[in-house]
């Protein structure tokens, strides 16, 4: 693997195999990448991905990582800028293998969103044709505790986004949004034009950026924004080698059943047994990270084939209800472990019954979750039993260093 750094800012190319990135970090100029890229797959959807360079912010998270696979693996050429804050370089460098010689097409920054002008410099440095937006703070608990933080980071890193991409007219954008916007909804399914409300800092953040969308749109017609609401994102990469790996105590369901499974912890607590629901537990519309992954290149595909695709808002789940209870099972049955859990009172701020109506991205982006909830619960233990302790586990050659790839990187990228 070869690292480059830019002078002036952090660039960390990011390639399994020689390259020949320049000293402004054009790392698609040089000849080997051309010729990838006239050999590479020909979309049939009248526009041809090889051409197309998209910048990926989070890239190295749960989402942005497969999402980032399947781009090089339908030809699109990628940069990643990521700070690290809740991922790590393992996942990039994984990516990167299982995207075979694709992976040379796959840049890595490591840039924070709020430091506008390193971002700047990512795009005067390359053209970027779109720009699909992961990168936040997620936590729900967390923006409770520290709600400037969340405010701050998903807010002042999205405003710098935005205007260096209006600066540079790269005006197409996919935005990772959340079901989260439609607060504790009246009636399921959800559609895209239900009433939107916060109940949370993280769920103010998604929803003010939404607004941002809008109405940037609104002023210039320039722009086309795709807004994707995620139901709840499981699962990981059928191949087991990428998948979530959460700091800390896993606030999300699927995370903590897979650390009981591998031995992590000893029960699960399931929050409320008493909703008005089939079984008493809470019901969610589970959506694997292959199909989430699918939706965001099936969005690409609308805003590259589409001049009027304005501001819109599309669900990505199955549609489909499941209980908490029901999902223990079927992990049960996927990883023939029994997972020990105890009833415990509803957690506060959750909602009885959540699920997508999905027809509007069925309709408008002739995308459909392909993955039911068995498939989900058979590569999410396949991503656990190989990677118990997520991406850092000791390795015999580690010095106990892995943590933090990130400064060895740099330090290499400037030697
Ligand atoms: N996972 C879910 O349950 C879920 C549900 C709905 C919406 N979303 C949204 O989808 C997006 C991706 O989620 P994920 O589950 O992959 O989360 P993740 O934490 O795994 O990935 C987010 C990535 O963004 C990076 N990042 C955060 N702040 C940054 C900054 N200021 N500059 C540069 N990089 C930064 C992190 O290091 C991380 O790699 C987030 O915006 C999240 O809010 C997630
Ligand atoms: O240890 C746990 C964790 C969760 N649950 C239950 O499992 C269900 C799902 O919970 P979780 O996985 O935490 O997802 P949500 O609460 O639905 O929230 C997720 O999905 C939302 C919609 O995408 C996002 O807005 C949030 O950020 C994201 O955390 C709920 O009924 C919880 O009460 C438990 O019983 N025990």
């Amino acid at each position: 693997m070869r690292v480059v750094a830019v002078p002036g800012t952090t660039f960390c190319g990011l390639t399994n195999s020689r390259s020949t990135e320049n000293r402004r970090g054009d790392f698609f100029s040089c000849p080997s990448h051309r010729s990838m890229a006239s050999n590479g797959t020909k979309m049939a959807n009248g526009f041809n991905a090889t051409q197309k360079r998209i910048l990926v912010t989070g890239g190295a998270g749960y989402i942005g990582s497969h999402t980032v696979l399947q781009l090089l693996e339908e030809g699109y050429k990628v940069v990643i800028v990521d700070n690290l804050n809740n991922s790590v370089e393992e996942a990039v460098k994984r990516v990167v293998g299982l995207a075979g010689k694709n992976g040379n097409n796959l840049r890595f920054c490591l840039v924070d969103l709020c430091d506008k002008d390193a971002l700047d410099k990512v795009f005067s440095s390359s053209r970027f044709d779109a720009v699909i937006h992961f990168a936040g703070l997620k936590a729900v608990g967390a923006s409770v505790a520290n709600p400037l933080l969340y405010y701050y980071n998903n807010l002042v890193g999205t405003l710098n986004l935005f205007e260096v991409m209006k600066t540079y007219s790269c005006k197409k954008l996919v935005f990772s949004s959340s079901a989260t916007v439609y607060g504790q909804p009246k009636s399921v399914p959800c559609t895209e034009d239900f009433p939107r409300e916060a109940v949370n800092p993280y769920g103010q953040t998604k929803l003010f950026v939404e607004h941002m969308c809008y109405d940037m749109q609104k002023a210039d017609h320039e722009w086309g924004i795709i807004l994707l609401r995620y139901f709840n994102p499981v699962a990981a990469h059928p191949s087991g080698l990428i998948g979530e790996d959460p700091r800390g105590v896993p606030n999300n369901l699927m995370p903590f059943v897979q650390q009981v499974a591998v031995g992590r912890r000893s029960e699960l607590t399931v929050y409320g047994n008493d909703y008005p629901t089939k079984d008493g537990t809470g019901v969610r519309d589970y959506v694997h990270v292959m199909d989430l992954a699918d939706g965001h290149l099936a969005a690409l595909r609308k805003l590259f084939n589409s001049s009027d695709t304005g501001c819109a808002a599309y669900n990505l789940g199955t549609g489909k209800g499941v209980s908490v209870l029901e999902m223990i099972e079927a992990f049960e049955r996927a990883s023939g472990k029994k997972i020990p859990y105890r009833l415990a009172a509803r957690r506060p701020g959750d909602c009885a019954e959540v699920y997508a109506s999905t027809q509007k991205a069925e309709r408008e982006l002739n995308w459909k979750a392909k993955y039911g909830v068995e498939e989900m619960c058979r590569d999410q233990w396949n991503w656990a039993s190989q990677n118990p302790w997520g991406y850092n586990a000791p390795r015999a050659d580690s010095n106990g260093t892995a943590n933090h790839g990130c400064g060895s990187m740099l330090g290499n990228g400037r030697a």
